[in-house]
């Protein structure tokens, strides 16, 4: 198993008349080849700005530190040229919002065609491949010929996944791709994303959600996001059933039943809200709303504590 994406110290902020905002601040995490990286946390906690600055951070936003490295390549010293070309051949992309992802004044068939020579490749061989995977996913041939306008909106979902695994990506992120869609048009795009995964269409997979029970059903590995930084990581079973941070706790122990959809916003039964990431606490940045803060967690920042079998924790109740 290779490593597909190893992110070292990783920061992320964005330029603001009032300062910086550090919406992602020092991230370290690995993602390995056959994945499914579950990604949690409450809203603004700086999910979609990872993701984003891992395709292609535009101003305001801009990478402040640390390193990203995707297979060999070093994304943080790429141009905006040199992501472009990595895109949806290494790197892929379900935005959230992706059903307004489409130009709406073209139809699937000339986009297809525009895609085709971006890429160096023959239109109608990309067409009969768009064609053959719009299949697998229950689409008839006849969308090429339709505006994005004229789809449905599970339609449109369906087609910016099969656009988006359509050169079978290195590693496809996903970012609350169901966010926008009914409870049995979510189920179905997990089960296509699952599949895509399955039949190795896609290889290594992140997947954004505030939703518990859809990255269970999906997950791999899970991570635990709180205010620009990962606070706990590993096995999604191993997490779930064993978690160590205070905050996975509160999350997973907030959930009445995992079977359920419960979307998390924002939590509720913790005191407090989020810190503000233009000037976030010096220490931990759970400190403040924490149940088990001691002294050490106002002053210093945790390291991300090794638990074994790929289980990795930032707290100081874990520091021997
Ligand atoms: N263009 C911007 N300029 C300044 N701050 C921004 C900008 N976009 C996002 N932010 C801030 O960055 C932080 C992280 O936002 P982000 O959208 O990445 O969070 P998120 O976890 O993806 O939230 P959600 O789940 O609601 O999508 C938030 O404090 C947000 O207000």
């Amino acid at each position: 198993m290779g490593e597909v994406l190893v992110l070292n110290n990783y920061k992320v902020y964005y330029r603001t008349l009032k300062g910086y905002v550090k919406a992602v601040d020092g991230v370290n995490l690995t993602v390995e080849e056959r994945d499914i990286l579950g990604v949690i946390g409450e809203s603004g906690c700086g999910k979609t700005t990872l993701m984003q600055s891992l395709i292609l951070p535009k101003p305001p936003m801009f990478i402040a530190g640390g390193s990203a490295r995707f297979r060999n390549v070093e994304l943080t010293k790429l141009t905006g040229e040199e992501r472009r070309k990595l895109l949806l051949t290494k790197i892929s992309v379900i935005p959230q919002y992706s059903m307004n992802a489409l130009p709406v004044i073209k139809k699937i068939k000339s986009f297809l065609k525009d895609l085709a020579e971006s890429k160096g490749q023959d239109p109608r061989e990309i067409t009969e491949l768009f064609i053959e995977r719009a299949k697998l996913l229950g689409l008839p041939r006849s969308v090429i010929d339709m505006y994005p306008l004229e789809l449905s909106g599970g339609m449109k979902q369906r087609a910016v996944i099969v656009l988006a695994t359509m050169f079978s990506p290195d590693l496809l992120i996903a970012d609350e791709p169901t966010s926008s869609l009914d409870t049995s048009t979510q189920r179905y795009v997990i089960e296509l994303l699952w599949d895509l995964w399955n039949k190795k269409i896609v290889k290594t997979m992140i997947f954004v959600t505030h939703d518990i029970a859809t990255v269970r059903q999906i997950a791999t590995k899970l991570a635990i996001m709180y205010a620009g930084k990962i606070v706990e990581i590993g096995p999604l079973e191993e997490v779930i059933t064993n978690p160590l941070h205070p905050y996975t706790r509160k999350l997973i122990g907030s959930i009445p039943t995992l079977d359920i959809n419960y979307k998390i916003k924002r939590l509720t039964g913790l005191k407090g809200s989020p810190p503000n990431l233009f000037n976030p606490p010096k220490g931990c940045r759970f400190y403040p709303r924490c149940p088990n803060a001691q002294e050490i967690c106002r002053e210093r920042e945790p390291p991300l504590i090794d638990f074994g079998n790929g289980h990795f924790v930032a707290c100081w109740l874990y520091a021997s």
